[in-house]
Parts: C-alpha cells; structure tokens; sequence
C-alpha cells in the first residue's frame, strides 16, 4: 500500500472505534492498534468512562475518548457521533459488552461514514436501517443473520452498500458480486481478539480508499497471513497482538 505523498496528519486515514466496556477493555485496543500497523494515521478509541484511562495506558499511540459512563446507551449517541464525524471510517461493537441497542441504531442510521460492524454491535444492527456497513461476524454471530434474513446472501442480495465478511476457519466475503473465499489463517487464530484484529485491518484499508469488499477480503488475507506466521513462532499459543506486530511484514 503506497502512502500518499506529502500528507497532513490523518489524510492517510483516521479511524474511530466505538467499543469497549466495564466486561472488555482489550478489545477496541485491539482494533486500534490493528488499524494503525495497517497504515492509517490515527486511530480514536471512542469507550466506557470506567476504562478510557485503562485503554488509553495500553499504548501512546491511542487517542482515547469517552462515550458515557457504564455500557453504551443514548446518553453514549452524541460523543461518538462526534468522533464518528472526526474519522473516515469507524468500527462499533469490538468490547461493547451489553450496548443498548437503540444507541447503536441511532449511531448507525445518524452517520453517513462507512461502519465496520462487528462483535456485540451486529444484533442491534441488524435490526437498524443498515447501510454503507461491512459486518465482519464469525459463524456463531452470523447466525443471527441467518436467523433474520435465512441466509447471509440473501441479506446482502443487490444491496451493494453491505458487505459481510464472514471469519472462521474459512473466511468468506458476501457483496452484490456473490462470494469469495479467503482461506488464509490458522488454527491458534481461535484465540481471542483476533476478529477484533480483523476489525481494525477492514477500516484502516477503508480509510486508505479501499473499497469495502476489496477491503473485507484483503484484511481476511492480511489477518489470515499474519496469524499463519505467528502460528510459525508460537503454534497454537499465539496471541491477537502477535498477529498485529505481524501486519507490517505482511504488508
Ligand atoms: N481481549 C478482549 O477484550 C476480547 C474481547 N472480546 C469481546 O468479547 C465479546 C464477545 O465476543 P465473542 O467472539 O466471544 O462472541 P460470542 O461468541 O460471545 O458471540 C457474540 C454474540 O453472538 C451471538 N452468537 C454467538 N454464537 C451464536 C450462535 N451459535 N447462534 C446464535 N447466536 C450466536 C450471541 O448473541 C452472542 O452474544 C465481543 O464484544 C468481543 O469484542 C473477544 O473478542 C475476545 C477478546
Ligand atoms: N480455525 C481457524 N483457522 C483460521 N482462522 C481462524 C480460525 N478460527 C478463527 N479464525 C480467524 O480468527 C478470527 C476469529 O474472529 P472472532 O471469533 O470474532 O474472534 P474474537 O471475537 O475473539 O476477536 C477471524 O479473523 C477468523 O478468520
Ligand atoms: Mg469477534
């Protein structure tokens, strides 16, 4: 991925993460950290009063905000809009716990960037006027889909605004241009955080001008990949963040 020539701060990408609670603060420095070792230039984690300064210890690097106090609820709807405003591109759901869900609709039909839709953001998603969104679930999330709507394709159909990248074993790309498979990954990659991971690759790429589908199934490789080689040095005691010092070399 070439950089952009002469850039001011954030011109190759600003990604927000909407994620974290009092049950998980790993999570969106998971994706944070994933996104900028992907190429962005900066990355707001937008999360629970009760951690933001936890988050913010894990590393220089992360620009931390605050949606509200306890999980994520209407009060929450305004703060990351704002940060959502900020950023070209914006994950919700990484470390959410129990989010209201109404607040997630509204931050998704209120915003007009694209949303990296994962983890506990997807239910409440699903039942939001979704567009311009890329779902990344694993299988047991993607159920909830199928529940809904019978099968994922018939969930993204013609909508060529949705994107779902379905990770697991096999990880496979839904869009108005049918399904692709990425075959990538390994099986220590069922360690926690790794979708988290995946997460941030998705919106870095995004907020580098890739497309969503090219960017769903490039960041299933690059996390495929880098977990492949994570794999080669710690087998299945790999862990999430192995796979985000990773990214770099497979880039
Ligand atoms: N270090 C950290 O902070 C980590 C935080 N994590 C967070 O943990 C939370 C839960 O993530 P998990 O990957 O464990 O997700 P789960 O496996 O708990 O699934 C999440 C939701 O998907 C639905 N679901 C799952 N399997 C289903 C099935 N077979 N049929 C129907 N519905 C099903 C359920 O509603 C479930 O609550 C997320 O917020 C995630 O971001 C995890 O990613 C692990 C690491
Ligand atoms: N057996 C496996 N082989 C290869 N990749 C896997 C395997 N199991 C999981 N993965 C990958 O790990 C990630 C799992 O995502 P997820 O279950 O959401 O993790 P978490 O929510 O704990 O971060 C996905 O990127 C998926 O592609
Ligand atoms: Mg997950």
């Amino acid at each position: 991925m070439e950089r952009k020539p002469e850039s001011h701060k954030g011109e190759n990408g600003k990604v927000t993460v909407i994620g974290g609670s009092k049950d998980f603060t790993g999570a969106p420095a998971l994706s944070a950290q994933a996104a900028l070792r992907t190429g962005c230039d900066l990355a707001k984690i937008v999360t629970s009063e009760e951690v933001s300064s936890v988050v913010a210890s894990y590393s220089e690097n992360l620009i931390v905000r605050e949606y509200s106090s306890g999980y994520l609820g209407l009060s929450g709807v305004e703060n990351c809009i704002d940060a959502v405003r900020w950023c070209d591109v914006f994950v919700i759901g990484p470390g959410l716990g129990n989010p209201d869900s109404e607040a997630v609709g509204e931050i998704l039909e209120r915003t007009n960037k694209t949303a990296v839709v994962d983890a506990d953001a997807i239910k409440p998603a699903l039942e939001a006027d979704l567009s311009n969104a890329v779902l990344t679930p694993h299988r047991g999330e993607a159920e909830l889909i199928k529940d809904e709507y019978g099968s994922v394709e018939s969930f993204v159909g013609e909508n060529e605004d949705i994107v779902v990248l379905v990770n697991g074993e096999t990880d496979r790309v839904y869009s108005d241009k049918g399904v692709e498979k990425v075959d990538a990954g390994h099986p220590g990659m069922t360690v926690g955080g790794t979708g988290d991971v995946l997460t941030g690759i998705v919106a870095s790429l995004i907020s580098q001008d890739v497309s969503k589908r090219e960017a769903a199934v490039k960041a299933a490789e690059i996390n495929g990949e880098a977990g492949e080689e994570a794999a080669e040095e710690y087998g299945n005691s790999l862990l999430a963040t192995d796979i985000i010092d990773l990214i770099p070399s497979v880039l």
